[in-house]
């Protein structure tokens, strides 16, 4: 791959993607049907999984998005075989895993935030590990203390290194009681995937528990894990001696799902999702509905849609689940533009993810984000030191303009305002999108949208 493209260019190359900018005429409502596959924050890591196995793995419903492309990569090069058996499954054989130089591995890292994850399924099949520095959304600081503590809890020795860390475990990973200060997603499967084969049993408190992490779980105990969820984010893991192959298809990306019933809100349209599932969007929908869309729940997915009517305001605290999902909240944003009166959106899980509301403000909307969040007696989720607020002031119509995709979740909502917006707009870093976002230019024609894409 080119080395002096951008990193969206990269990410939108991986997946065939030609151009990295398109131009939307908007004001035309979103109609018709969508399909969302497995989730992005599944998939990519059932496939660090199947390196824990003696025999292959075969996955389901893979999204054909780049952050899967990054982590077949990065198997690839530690000795897995990745094929492709049927269109949306991967067939996983890790019989031949082996160490790979740390510039091989650089060079696939990408710009996804999975590599991490391959250190104690590496630590337990070869020793050591790898692991260059972290991509992902530039959404804050993310650090990985919670990690590499965790990991360290497990034996392993770690090495801070100019470009990544290198790990170590002479001794072989063993059981530990940790307690994650945050229920972090990554740091929950950090555990989860060193647990399963270290000597002993783990103990791990305060845990996240995303439906994610349930589909992960499930994942390890087809393939001989056995792991405990209790109550109070409590989750006990027995090593075994050995796992073999998973097939699991995956769970749908209610992340993808949600975005899609934002934009059916946001044009004024009806969008029928397939493949989304109520109990996963439980608390997006109950907003959902709060801010005055309409949804029918169906057997093979639901349908959203702006039913008439004013948009109406609304608080929302992101969160841990089965709170307000963090993801959720951009694209949201856009409709919230359009509700009559003002919304506040506190952001209680990342730092800096109010970035995409510059280009939003841009396009004629009202958003004020106060970097030191605001106090709310009334709120839900305890106040966090890192947190931000955002109040939007609604109702502001919005107008074409030149925006550059800061984050994938923030430019999703990008392409939305500009569906929703008078007149023409330029995107360009889209390539960041197809990060999370299977064939969405694909998906935007069949909704009817008017763009083109730019070469
Ligand atoms: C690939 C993937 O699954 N990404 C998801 C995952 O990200 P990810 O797993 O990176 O998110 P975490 O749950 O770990 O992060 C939550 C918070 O914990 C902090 N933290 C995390 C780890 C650590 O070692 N130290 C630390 O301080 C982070 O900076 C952040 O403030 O969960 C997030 C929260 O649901 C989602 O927004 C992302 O879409
Ligand atoms: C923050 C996200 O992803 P990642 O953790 O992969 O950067 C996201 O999916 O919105």
């Amino acid at each position: 791959m080119n080395s002096l493209l951008t990193d969206a260019q990269k990410a939108g190359e991986r997946v065939g993607l030609k151009s990295d900018k398109i131009v939307i005429n908007g004001g035309k409502p979103l109609r018709g049907r969508v399909q969302v596959r497995g989730a992005k924050n599944l998939v990519t890591k059932a496939m660090v999984a199947s390196l824990l196995g003696d025999t292959p793995s075969l996955l389901k419903d893979v999204p054909d998005i780049s952050d899967v492309q990054v982590v077949k990569g990065l198997l690839e090069v530690h000795g897995v075989r990745v094929t492709q058996p049927n269109p949306g499954e991967l067939l996983l054989d890790p019989s031949n895993v082996q160490s790979a130089h740390f510039a091989e591995i650089d060079a696939h890292a990408g710009s996804s935030r999975i590599p991490i994850l391959f250190c104690g399924p590496l630590l337990h099949q070869l020793g050591e590990a790898f692991i260059p520095d972290l991509g992902g959304c530039r959404i804050g600081d993310r650090p990985i203390d919670f990690h590499l503590d965790a990991l360290r809890a497990f034996g392993a020795i770690v090495d801070k290194q100019p470009n990544g860390i290198h790990l170590k475990a002479p001794n072989g990973l063993h059981g530990a009681n940790i307690e994650l200060p945050y229920p972090s997603v990554g740091a929950t499967e950090q555990v989860l995937l060193s647990a399963v084969l270290a000597e002993g049993v783990t103990e791990l408190k305060n845990a996240a528990i995303e439906p994610e992490i349930t589909d992960l779980i499930m994942v390890l105990q087809k393939m001989g894990a056995i792991i405990s969820v209790e109550p109070n984010r409590v989750i006990f893991i027995e090593g075994v001696d050995s796992l073999r192959g998973y097939e699991h298809r995956a769970i749908f990306d209610r992340n993808e799902a949600a975005s899609w019933a934002s934009a059916a809100l946001a044009t004024e349209g009806d969008i029928y999702v397939e493949g989304a599932k109520q109990e996963e969007l439980m608390t997006f929908l109950n907003i959902f509905r709060k801010v005055g869309g309409a949804f029918d729940v169906h057997e093979d997915g639901i349908r959203f849609y702006h039913p008439g009517g004013p948009l109406k305001p609304v608080v929302i605290e992101t969160d841990v689940h089965p709170g307000f999902m963090t993801d959720w909240q951009q694209p949201l944003v856009v409709a919230l533009t359009k509700a009559e009166g003002v919304s506040v959106v506190h952001e209680t899980v990342y730092e800096n993810r109010f970035g995409f509301t510059e280009a939003l403000n841009k396009m004629g909307a009202d958003i004020v984000v106060h970097k030191d969040g605001l106090a709310n007696v009334t709120r839900r989720v305890p106040r966090r030191p890192l947190e931000q607020a955002a109040v939007v002031t609604g109702p502001t119509p919005l107008h074409g303009a030149d925006v550059h995709v800061p984050d994938l979740r923030g430019g999703f909502s990008h392409l939305i305002a500009a569906l929703t917006a008078e007149g023409r707009s330029t995107i360009s870093n889209v390539g960041i999108i197809s990060r999370g976002y299977e064939h969405f230019i694909e998906k935007l024609e069949q909704l009817g949208a008017d763009f083109s894409a730019e070469g």
